[in-house]
């Protein structure tokens, strides 16, 4: 079994912190890579499997510590898969509302049965920086893009993901029910198999 009590997050993103500390409770003890530096590395990969094991490399190298990177994202049936690893930067790094916005405005006049969509999750932990074998595990999580925001919880396009098993959107749920059902989520059940945490 591989333990580990100190990790440090590849992420800059608050809510992604809150929500995998959450889910791994007490037996680790997540830093955020803020802690050590601002500077966010430029996520050049062509997949989130890439892009995540870039982000984690680079926490380990800067920290001195395991890490354990998210690359995650939002893939739209009707745009081919867009935004996809560009999600965060879908409006040019004008930030969650203007990427909101601009995926409301893409879908608009697109009928209901078109607006499917999945959360994509793709999580990399690695040992040290140079680390041959990444552990990776990805999760997804079904749904459809509404055709107007609702829902103040959550992050991201989580007020625009309409969520079948609660038919509500992702930003109505409770941070916990978020956590049972979230691409983040499975990923990360898969996660807790692989480190043997219970
Ligand atoms: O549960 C989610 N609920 C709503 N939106 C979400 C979720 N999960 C990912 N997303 C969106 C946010 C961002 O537009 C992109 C992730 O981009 P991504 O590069 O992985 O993260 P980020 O730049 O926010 O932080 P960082 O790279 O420092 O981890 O997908
Ligand atoms: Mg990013």
């Amino acid at each position: 079994m591989m333990t580990f009590p100190q990790l440090v997050l590849a992420s800059h993103n608050a809510g992604k912190l809150k929500e995998l500390q959450a889910m791994l409770g007490d037996s680790v003890q997540l830093r955020s890579i803020g802690e050590f530096s601002n500077v966010e590395p430029e996520e050049t990969g062509l997949s989130f499997v890439e892009n995540a094991i870039l982000k984690a490399r680079n926490a380990a190298r800067i920290s001195g510590l395991p890490a354990l990177a998210d690359d995650s994202g939002l893939a739209v049936d009707f745009l081919g898969g867009a935004p996809g690893i560009y999600s965060a930067r879908y409006a040019d790094g004008k930030g969650d509302a203007a990427n909101n916005a601009k995926l409301l405005d893409a879908l608009k006049e697109v009928p209901q049965e078109q607006r499917g969509a999945q959360f994509v999750c793709v999580l990399a932990l690695v040992r040290h920086a140079d680390d041959p074998l990444p552990i990776l595990c990805e999760g997804l999580w079904h749904g459809r893009i509404l055709t107007a925001a609702s829902g103040e919880q959550g992050f991201g396009y989580d007020p625009l993901f309409w969520v079948p098993e609660r038919d509500c959107s992702s930003a109505e749920l409770s941070p916990a029910e978020k956590n049972q059902l979230s691409h983040r989520a499975r990923a990360m059940a898969i996660l807790r198999q692989r480190l043997a945490l219970k």
